[in-house]
């Protein structure tokens, strides 16, 4: 049986193809590219009608917090994996501030395995930088990368310790892994729960402010020049970030920064009114900020777009402001919210923004997929560019609730998630056949 991809656009941004063409995925492959090529189906065949659509490779998620094992009341594999499904991504990298921490062998073939047996999109594990998460010692870098580690991150944590930072960029290059930095000053956050500024002091809140980001960026790119290592910059947020991110490339320092959909859509004015879905890590700026984002994209600056998928139970979000924990839902919106933001206004191509979210974040942590070559897997994603949704929690796969989108009304959904030719979700209802 063969199943046939017909009359949509297909952009494949990693071989300069943008092309009304019909797809043919067999055995878990794309085995053709042609116009009238679905002609041929026959009535055993699956064809879907994709005119009018964007067929392009399936999204890869740098950034996500999937929670198995120990926080399951959070998110599973299973349901993280589902609400990526819904998002239209095929793949996601999980961060290692799991309950106990990926910091070893047996958390990275623990996360390999269960994503196996209940993950409905691929899984990539990420493996902490030191032990715990404690930032004192490095964790086995080497045998987390032999066993199957993409990338190693104390995501969630900054490792403050700049000698132990070090040491871990130099480990990293015998590993060949990618050193992805989760950039903030512990000592200038202190107790802080969202941006520092005007808003801040109005609601009464503890403030963050942006040179807690800038100082650890500027640090940990001064690391990667000295040690001659690969860094990329979780959820970049202010624009001092992209300045420093900026001028480092231009040295042809080997660094480069992720944008979430969160931090490009909304600014620290949203906490108005104390939403906690508004609480997040590093916090919403300011206009100028959310400006010199889209500025780092469209310059190429930034080169990838990630979720930050930060799911929490309901009860924890019905905290406080200021006890609630730092976290946003973001799979399932993610694309609607890069579209309103980058398409709409007018910031990159959709071609870019394609590339943005499958080959470049492919490209960094040398995963397969990104593209949409004869003979590469059948990762693909349909999006339907006409269609508008109205969020609601309607069909929310993730356990997480916690979005500030509810109730926005957003155009181009994705409609169709393939992984390795199997339809995972169709017409934006997750196909669970395991
Ligand atoms: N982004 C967040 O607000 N929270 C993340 C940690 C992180 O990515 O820093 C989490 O694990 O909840
Ligand atoms: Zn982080």
């Amino acid at each position: 049986m063969a199943l046939y991809i017909k009359k949509g656009r297909v952009i494949d941004p990693a071989n300069d193809v943008d092309r009304i063409s019909d797809l043919k995925i067999e055995n878990g492959q794309i085995v053709g590219h042609a116009l009238a090529l679905a002609e041929e189906a026959t009535k055993d065949d699956v064809v879907i009608d994709a005119e009018g659509k964007l067929v392009i490779p399936g999204l890869i998620d740098l950034h996500c917090h999937l929670r198995e094992p120990g926080g399951e009341a959070k998110e599973t594999i299973a349901t993280g994996t589902r609400a990526a499904a819904r998002g239209g991504f095929t793949a996601v990298a999980a961060m290692a501030n799991t309950t106990p921490v990926c910091d070893s062998q047996s958390g990275v073939e623990f996360l390999l395995k269960r994503s196996k047996e209940t993950g409905l999109v691929r899984v990539y594990p990420i493996g902490a930088i030191t032990k715990g998460l404690q930032g004192q010692e490095l964790a086995e870098m080497a045998d987390m990368a032999s066993c199957g580690a993409i990338a190693f991150s104390d995501d969630g944590k900054t490792v403050a310790r700049s000698d132990i930072m070090r040491r871990a960029l130099q480990y990293s290059q015998m590993c060949e892994r990618l050193i992805i930095c989760h950039c903030e000053d512990d000592d200038l956050v202190h107790e802080g729960v969202m941006n520092e500024g005007y808003w801040s002091t109005l609601l009464g809140l503890k403030g963050i402010p942006t040179v807690a980001e800038d100082i650890i960026v500027a640090r940990d790119i001064m690391l990667a020049e000295a040690t001659g290592a690969s860094i990329h910059i979780a959820h970049v947020s202010t624009a001092g970030a992209v300045e420093i991110i900026k001028q480092a490339r231009a040295r042809g320092v080997d660094v480069t920064g992720e944008v979430c959909p969160h931090h490009l859509a909304l600014t620290d004015a949203a906490v108005e009114g104390f939403n906690s879905a508004t609480k997040v890590n590093p916090p919403l700026r300011t206009e100028k900020d959310r400006q010199a984002l889209k500025k780092g994209l469209r310059d190429g600056t930034l080169t990838i777009l990630a979720t930050d998928h930060a799911p929490h139970t309901t009860e924890e979000k019905a905290r406080e402001y200021a006890y609630t924990p730092f976290g946003i839902s973001g799979l399932e919106t993610a694309w609607p919210i890069y579209w309103r933001e980058l398409i709409e206004d007018k910031v990159l191509t959709v071609n870019e923004m394609v590339a943005a979210l499958t080959v470049h974040p492919a490209a960094r942590c040398n995963l397969p997929g990104g593209t949409l070559a004869v003979g590469a897997p059948a990762d693909i994603t349909i999006i339907d560019p006409q269609r508008e949704e109205t969020v609601t929690l309607d069909g929310w796969a993730s356990q997480g609730k916690n979005t500030p989108f509810l109730g926005w009304k957003l155009r181009s959904w994705p409609i169709y998630t393939l992984v390795g030719g199997r339809i995972v979700m169709k017409n934006r209802e997750i196909v669970d056949e395991l």
